[in-house]
């Protein structure tokens, strides 16, 4: 279930300054933490940094409450609901002003908003201080689990000093919940991991006062004597810590010298140090050996300086405890009376403790409870985050697929376009083709006048139509000799302007066909009378004759001789024989000396020779 425990760069250079503490001030290690502000990028890192920012100014002000200071300058976000680091950052500040209660709830609140989302440098230091709080409020569960938390994100660091700690303060759990043979193992293996000189006092006067509190007092005395040894003429307090600890020993085994000795040792040390809790242990213990010297008047008024001392100080626990151990002892004392009511007060106090933990368990539950709403909200919060950026998401997917159905629509119509458009140029092309082809099929490629192929379509065409038709054969006479004399280009040239001449009078109803090299058809369709026909073929004649063709800058005279016949379109083969007897008007024409024309007007009437202007019969 655990995510990755070991920390990051930005969290280890974290680290290593807040725990500079033994060779920096407060103020020191806060400034130095301030040259990290710009490297900090995610929002934990910001609430990992702001956290103990927060935490080492309040240390700094103590007693100095500053209300313009707000958990928001410490770059708490607004946005988002408070998370863990924000409530350690109040606690620390309520701790400054002495407000312990509401101190502590925070301190529940704290650790139980932690989540596997904040960064381990955060989690093991909220974890180990909520190690103290649970503790204090009877949640032995939760202290056992912060602990757990603390020596596991150690471990993943190798922070063997602070895993030392944690283990010491284990072990005391354990003590208290009963298990000594596993509080002395843990202290066993805290006192293996710790190096520094406070903490290893601190782990092995824990250790002997576990091994007092199982009642093993020879061996706890051992330790108490050492730790005594140790710290004569050099550390007061830790000298006092051990020399009362081993007082209560030497009293409970009898070992009553050593034990007046020892006290009045301590008393004129403690002296040095009035209004210290020391000096109130010390107290008490002289008390004690006061009483059981027979020195009631004395012990009693020592009893009462030291019993001041706790009630002013609400130190209520060790109190209830002394008042318990005084009643024993002047009950064996013989005062019963004065055993009765201490052991009165005792109860009283024990009653009151009782009743001052109920409140701090409710406390603590409404700060589980609390702990779970902000936990709610929080995921709601980022659900919320999560889906405004899903949304996003989204909304850019769909914005990329309308682009990309707009392009590929706008490929789509223009491919189109540009499809129909070769299509369409191509059906031009075919058509141009086509018509290039059909115009080729049907027209002679020297004159452009149409061919016999065109003729034979067009008279199948009129078979059987019984319209009236006129028809010339037209044939250029000694065309060989044009040829020979001018070359064969000019005789192309002749027959070109020859065919223009004879198309320029020609109506839209009439063609002109190249019939052969030199031969030419002119088909009238439904002439009106025999007069015009007569005068079509004296204009055809007097077309060609009456001026020379112009070529290469020659003057070339060309006659013509035609061969014709006014005819009505029935089947092909009768319009196929009266063809031939226009070649044979033709070749008549020839014999006759040419230039002019010969053929019929009507089928029935007698054959006409019409000789360039005249018309003979
Ligand atoms: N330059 C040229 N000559 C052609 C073409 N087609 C036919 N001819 C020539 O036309 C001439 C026809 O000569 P002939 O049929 O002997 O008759 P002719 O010389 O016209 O004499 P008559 O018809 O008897 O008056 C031939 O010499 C062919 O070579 C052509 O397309 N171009």
């Amino acid at each position: 279930l655990e995510t990755n425990l070991e920390f990051t760069d930005f969290e280890k250079k974290i680290w290593s300054k807040v725990m500079s503490y033994q060779t920096n001030k407060p103020e020191e290690i806060y400034d130095a933490l301030l040259t990290l502000k710009d490297e900090a990028t995610s929002k934990k890192q910001h609430e990992l940094l702001s956290m103990h920012l927060c935490r080492l100014w309040a240390m700094q002000h103590v007693q100095v409450p500053d209300s313009s200071t707000t958990p928001e300058n410490y770059g708490f976000s607004e946005l988002s609901p408070p998370a863990a680091a924000y409530y350690r950052c109040q606690q620390a500040k309520l701790v400054s002003i002495n407000q312990l209660r509401q101190a502590s709830e925070l301190s529940h609140l704290a650790y139980h908003s932690l989540s596997n989302d904040d960064l381990p440098a955060l989690r093991i230091w909220l974890a180990y201080d909520y190690i103290e709080t649970a503790t204090e409020a009877g949640a032995f569960d939760d202290a056992i689990m912060a602990a757990q938390l603390s020596i596991q994100i150690a471990k993943a660091n190798d922070l063997a000093e602070w895993e030392g700690e944690t283990l010491a303060r284990l072990a005391l759990i354990q003590s208290a919940l009963g298990n000594f043979e596993q509080a002395l193992s843990t202290n066993s293996e805290a006192l293996q991991l710790i190096k520094q000189p406070d903490n290893l006092f601190e782990t092995q006067a824990n250790r002997a006062y576990i091994l007092m509190t199982a009642n093993r007092l020879t061996e706890s005395k051992e330790i108490y004597r050492a730790l005594l040894n140790q710290n004569k003429g050099i550390d007061d307090f830790k000298y006092l810590i051990a020399g009362i600890n081993l007082t209560g020993i030497y009293f409970s085994l009898g070992m009553y010298d050593e034990n007046r000795k020892l006290t009045n040792e301590l008393l004129e040390l403690a002296i040095r140090y009035p209004g210290s809790y020391v000096l109130a242990y010390t107290k008490v213990a002289m008390a004690n050996t006061l009483l059981q010297q027979g020195d009631k008047e004395a012990a009693e008024s020592m009893f009462l300086q030291a019993r001041l001392w706790f009630e002013e100080n609400q130190v209520l626990e060790p109190l209830s405890r002394f008042l318990t151990e005084w009643a024993d002892n002047l009950y064996r004392s013989g005062f019963y009376l004065e055993a009765f009511t201490a052991l009165r007060d005792s109860m009283k106090l024990t009653q009151d403790i009782d009743a001052s933990r109920q409140k701090e368990n409710a406390t603590l539950t409404n700060a589980l409870i609390t702990a779970e709403q902000q936990k709610r909200e929080l995921l709601l919060y980022e659900q919320q985050q999560q889906q405004r950026e899903a949304k996003l998401v989204q909304k850019q997917l769909e914005l990329r697929l309308t682009l990309t159905i707009l392009t590929a629509a706008f490929l789509l119509i223009f491919s189109i376009v540009m499809a129909y458009k070769r299509v369409q140029k191509t059906n031009q092309l075919l058509s141009e083709k086509n018509q290039h082809l059909d115009y080729a099929s049907n027209h002679d490629p020297l004159t452009n006048v149409y061919n016999r192929r065109y003729f034979e379509s067009f008279v199948l065409s009129r078979e059987n139509s019984g319209d009236k038709a006129f028809v010339l054969l037209i044939d250029i006479d000694h065309f060989k000799k044009v040829n020979d004399v001018y070359g064969h280009k000019a005789g192309d040239e002749v027959l070109i302007v020859v065919s223009k001449r004879l198309a320029s009078r020609l109506r839209s109803t009439e063609c002109i066909v190249r019939w052969g090299g030199e031969e030419f058809l002119i088909f009238i369709d439904r002439p009106d009378q025999k007069e015009q026909c007569i005068q079509i073929v004296q204009r055809v004649l007097s077309e060609i004759n009456s001026s020379p063709i112009y070529v290469n800058n020659q003057h070339i005279s060309v006659t013509i001789s035609i061969g014709f016949m006014a005819l009505t379109l029935e089947t092909i083969s009768e319009f196929e024989i009266k063809l031939k007897k226009i070649d044979s008007f033709l070749y008549q024409a020839k014999e006759q000396g040419r230039n002019r024309a010969i053929g019929y007007l009507d089928e029935h009437l007698e054959k006409l020779t019409i000789e360039s202007t005249a018309v003979e019969l």
